[in-house]
């Protein structure tokens, strides 16, 4: 992983819109490497939308996104190098195996050939997910496939995580997996921030909360303890 030790991804009067339907309004928000943020907000208060502009998939039509103090450009190749970003429905190939998809990604990504195969077991054992190896994609579960879909983004090892409602469908078991995965990847010094629903899950995870109401930022900070109330009290 590049980790330096100042990581920092800004968005400066970032807004974004929909034909005329404006989503996102001026956002000015910081996220430090070595913190997990979770993102919370109502349906359709622009989260993913958000995200997308985080990972590069669109450009901010307004304002600037910055890393490391450095604005960057929405298709810039070394930005998205450091970016892992998992969409709320991932799209994967349903007629690869699972072995065949983790290694299409880990090539699409530029893992070294040498590391590539280490790697895959690596994540595949991690997520207990080897007796899937050989499956079909469409063959597998939701909560599988979503565990497929986060190992694929840590091949390229980003340090940068974006993560859009990463838990769903999963079980209590693999939700604990997930928590102390992103911990644990966390506190080699990335940066990682989250949509959910689940406040539970937000409050054991994370540190750093930031709430979205209708396109803008309610709250963003700390937290410690009652996530709920902080949620409730920001409308
Ligand atoms: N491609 C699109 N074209 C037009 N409107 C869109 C498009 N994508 C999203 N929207 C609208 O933008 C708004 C914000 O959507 P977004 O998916 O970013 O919200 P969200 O906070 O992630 O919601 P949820 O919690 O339901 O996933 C919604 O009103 C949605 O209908």
């Amino acid at each position: 992983m590049q980790t330096s030790l100042a990581l920092s991804l800004q968005l400066q009067q970032v807004s974004y819109a929909y034909e005329d339907k404006r989503i996102l309004h001026g956002i000015d928000w910081t996220l430090q490497g070595g913190e997990i943020t979770v993102l919370l907000g109502p349906n359709g208060a622009g989260k993913t939308t958000l995200l997308h502009l985080l990972a590069g998939m669109k450009p901010a039509q307004q304002g600037s996104i910055l890393l490391n103090q450095q604005a960057v450009h929405w298709q810039d190749q070394q930005y998205k190098k450091r970016i892992g970003y998992m969409m709320e429905f991932p799209f994967q190939y349903p007629f690869l195996t699972l072995i065949e998809m983790m290694r299409l990604i880990g090539q699409l990504r530029h893992v070294s050939p040498d590391q590539l195969e280490d790697r895959i077991r690596h994540w595949l054992k991690h997520f207990t997910l080897e007796p899937y190896s050989n499956y079909a994609i469409g063959a597998l579960s939701q909560g599988t496939a979503r565990r497929v879909a986060l190992a694929s983004t840590l091949l390229h090892e980003p340090d940068i995580l974006l993560l859009d409602e990463p838990t769903n469908g999963l079980d209590p078991d693999q939700v604990i997996i997930v928590r102390d995965t992103l911990q644990q990847y966390c506190a080699r010094g990335a940066l990682i921030l989250l949509s959910t629903h689940i406040i539970g899950l937000a409050e054991k995870l994370a540190n750093q909360a930031a709430i979205l109401r209708n396109g803008r930022i309610v709250y963003a900070g700390k937290f410690t303890g009652d996530l709920e109330s902080l949620y409730v009290a920001n409308k």
